[in-house]
């Protein structure tokens, strides 16, 4: 049994949907070229449809100070996700403006990825471990690709940490088996097509994260 993070919410009823599925993070993208991103006043209404006890993630990539600013003036989130090439520094300066939780996100190919999930856990509240991005891909997330969980089996790092990349209510049991991950995240495993979620596939991937 795993907590779960569902991300790239964009409509009231699927927040709805993944509160009432037992969703313990929601994932609100604040990238312009994903087809999840959501404008801050866009997330400043959902946000308001998110039940106590769920936290709100806001999932950047590589954002500026301004962005931030501007982001938190305007919607209220619990976590902030950094899902692009941000450096630990970076990540504890994000830390330190936003005096909010980071979520740091690291894509994983193979073995000699791991090592810098260590650094990043010295700095970052908790290591999201994600399929690293095909070199053509537009967006560095989001994008259903999985990789060799193996990679994962008896690994502990410093921080709580969620598995992500290619997940969906067929795959996400033998993924938890075999990763030991305490907390699994999706986007596009419960979408019908890029940017569309479907209230049925988030309410069968939570049940199958928590079975
Ligand atoms: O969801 C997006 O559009 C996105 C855009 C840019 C960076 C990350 C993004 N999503 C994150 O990617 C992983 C894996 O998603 P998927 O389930 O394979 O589609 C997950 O952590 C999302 O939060």
């Amino acid at each position: 049994m795993a907590q779960v993070k569902i991300c790239g919410l964009r409509q009231a009823d699927h927040i709805a949907a993944a509160a009432d599925a037992g969703a313990r993070y929601v994932g609100l993208v604040f990238f312009p070229k994903s087809p999840r991103a959501v404008s801050a006043p866009e997330a400043a209404a959902l946000a308001q449809h998110v039940p106590m006890g769920i936290a709100r993630v806001g999932l950047f990539v590589d954002p500026d100070d301004s962005l931030l600013d501007r982001t938190l003036g305007q919607v209220p989130l619990d976590m902030i996700q950094l899902h692009g090439s941000e450096s630990p520094d970076r990540v504890a300066a994000v830390k330190a403006l936003t005096g909010l939780p980071v979520i740091k996100a690291v894509g994983v190919a193979d073995p000699d990825d791991l090592p810098v999930l260590t650094n990043y856990g010295l700095v970052a509240d908790m290591l999201l471990v994600d399929a690293k991005p095909p070199r053509e891909a537009e967006l560095p997330g989001g994008n259903g690709l999985s990789f060799d969980w193996r990679l994962l089996a008896g690994r502990r790092w410093l921080r709580p940490w969620m598995l992500a990349g290619g997940l969906t209510a067929q795959n996400v049991a033998e993924a938890i088996r075999l990763t030991g991950a305490p907390v699994v995240d999706v986007s596009s495993g419960v979408e019908t097509e890029p940017g569309q979620k479907d209230e049925n596939l988030i309410r069968a991937f939570v049940a199958a994260a928590n079975r």
